[in-house]
């Protein structure tokens, strides 16, 4: 019988589903060496946000065949390391949404009716009426940031309850924003509108403190923000510092950058500051949804079937899947390569497939490529099962050709997107060891490795530009790993692909544009 270890504290509902096919051991709160001693012996393990899956627990994990994050943030589990060892890591994107968005609705009402210090003052024999005079929400603007499942619940709620809702989202269509009855605003106008400002997104280079001192400036000094999202988006010293000098009104946090949180100066802070201990999944219901949800993924693997949650692999027979693993990250890098040039919200995804790729079955790479895409607003949310629909609901046209008799490489594949004002496209193949290499861009011929840090640049093709962009990046002490420029003709337009030991410092991509020749430039993380 498998053996499977659930390590943090689980709904039983999921451990009576995997008690039918496998032995269950209970072992939370395991310190790190433990867990290194016996996880030889199992061939699942069963999470929440308690325990971190480290590559060496992985690498110890000889008989892993999956891993459960009983929740959505895999960010505790090394997915990469899993992926190499042939691990599947699934999660639960939406069993929590209801209780994250409800949550958030509390904590709006809460700061507004002071609700946990009236309490307080009550149950130390206080009768206090004049000074928990608070607020209503009725007719005020509510700034949502992040308008995927969470927000597009609280949208709902908010509007019921009289609000008027703008929203913050550069990957939402009009539309779509349209139909939750919100009003599409850039950055700068939500903080400036809204009486109460909530965010529901994940937590991406882009967004972290996204809410620091200078956007916490341009709010009303009568507006509050809550944050049930993730950790990081806020600047926590910031916000102390606004709501200390009354830059602002209030403040509910239910995540911080560290957690447990610690010393902070928002424990210093008074009725204007309400803090919870994530407890954003906290409810019977999201308990048993995720408990449920993985447990059954698990279960599902351990018998030889597909997993419906898998965030990195998809649900494919084991040898159709070996066959076609190398393709399927060459389509996620692509894809998630392309959507930052675009740098918007994708509106199309055109997918070549070439050569020998073109006999392929071909379902899985598209799906590949729009997580790939995706992977930018979604993080986690997005895996080989829901990609698809989440393009769809974001109204993004995607199309397939294929052309077994383009033959530059064995196979390759060519994604163009289009955004509202700009186009790329980028193709990329599989070297005979299986490693990939970036092909093309924008219809200029590069021979490129994909690197976690790169920057594409788009310039004339003159005397001493190269020279220049070095010298600017060493001014900033950026070392330089590869350079690479492709063009078609001479002294016509180039591209020029560089790889870089460590993301570009803030204010260098404003200077890069300015040398003489530039005409675009676009940084990648992959
Ligand atoms: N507090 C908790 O216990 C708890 C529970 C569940 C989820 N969460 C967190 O809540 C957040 C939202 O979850 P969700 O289920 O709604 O996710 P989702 O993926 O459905 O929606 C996220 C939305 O954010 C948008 N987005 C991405 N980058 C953005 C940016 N830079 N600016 C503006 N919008 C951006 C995306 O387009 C997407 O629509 C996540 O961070 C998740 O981890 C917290
Ligand atoms: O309570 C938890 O396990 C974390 C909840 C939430 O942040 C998630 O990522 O699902």
């Amino acid at each position: 019988m498998p053996k499977v270890l659930v390590c943090d504290p689980i709904d039983q509902a999921g451990i009576d589903i995997l008690s039918q096919v496998a032995q269950v051991d209970i072992k939370t709160g395991l310190p790190v060496e433990e867990l290194m001693k016996i996880v030889p012996e199992y061939d699942a393990l069963m999470i929440r946000s308690g325990t971190r899956v480290t590559a060496d627990i992985i690498e110890a994990g000889v008989q892993l065949k999956i891993i459960g994050r009983a929740g959505v943030g895999v960010d505790n589990v090394d997915v990469p390391a899993a992926t190499r060892k042939g691990i599947i890591v699934v999660n639960s994107p939406e069993g929590n949404t209801i209780a994250a968005a409800e949550q958030a609705l509390a904590l709006m009402l809460s700061l507004s009716r002071h609700i946990p210090d009236a309490n307080q003052s009550v149950k130390n024999g206080q009768w206090e009426r004049k000074k928990f005079v608070g607020t209503e929400v009725y007719k005020k603007t509510l700034g949502i940031v992040g308008l995927g499942k969470i927000g597009s619940h609280v949208a709902a709620a908010a509007k019921a309850m009289g609000m008027k809702l703008i929203a913050f989202d550069p990957f939402i269509s009009a539309e779509r924003a349209d139909q939750l009855g919100c009003r599409l605003v850039d950055m700068d106008v939500l903080m400036q509108e809204s009486d109460y400002i909530t965010l529901h997104i994940p937590k991406t280079p882009e967004t972290a403190n996204l809410i620091n001192a200078e956007s916490l400036a341009k709010m009303k000094p009568t507006a509050r923000i809550i944050n049930c999202a993730r950790g990081g988006i806020i600047d926590e010293a910031a916000l102390a510092e606004a709501l200390k000098n009354g830059q602002i009104a209030g403040a509910a946090l239910d995540v911080y950058a560290s957690e447990p949180l610690g010393e902070s100066p928002l424990t210093e802070l008074g009725k204007e500051v309400i803090l919870t201990p994530h407890l954003g999944a906290s409810t019977t219901e999201a308990q048993v949804n995720v408990a449920v949800d993985v447990a059954e993924q698990i279960r599902d693997v351990l018998l030889g079937l597909p997993a419906r949650s898998a965030v990195n692999i998809p649900g494919l027979h084991p040898d159709a899947l070996e066959q076609l693993r190398p393709y399927l990250q060459l389509a996620e890098t692509l894809g998630n390569l392309v959507s930052q040039l675009v740098g918007d919200r994708v509106e199309s995804l055109n997918i070549h497939l070439q050569g020998e790729l073109a006999n392929n079955q071909s379902q899985p790479i598209v799906i590949a490529a729009l997580k790939g895409l995706l992977s930018r607003a979604l993080r986690e949310r997005v895996n080989y099962v829901n990609a698809s629909i989440e393009a769809q609901e974001r109204g993004i046209r995607v199309i397939e050709t294929r052309d077994a008799s383009i033959c530059d490489y064995k196979g390759s594949l060519l994604l163009q997107a289009k955004g509202p004002s700009e186009e790329h496209e980028v193709t990329g193949t599989l070297l005979g060891d299986g490693e990939i290499r970036i092909t093309m861009v924008d219809g200029f011929p590069i021979n490129v490795p994909p690197n976690q840090h790169m920057l594409f640049t788009r310039h004339r093709d003159m005397p001493g530009i190269i020279g220049k962009i070095g010298s600017l990046l060493g001014s900033f002490n950026v070392n330089i790993a590869s350079m690479q420029v492709g063009r078609q003709i001479v002294r016509g337009d180039a591209v020029m692909v560089l790889t870089i030991d460590d993301p570009l410092p803030e204010g260098i991509l404003e200077e890069i544009l300015k040398v003489a020749g530039i005409r675009d430039a676009n940084t990648v993380m992959l």
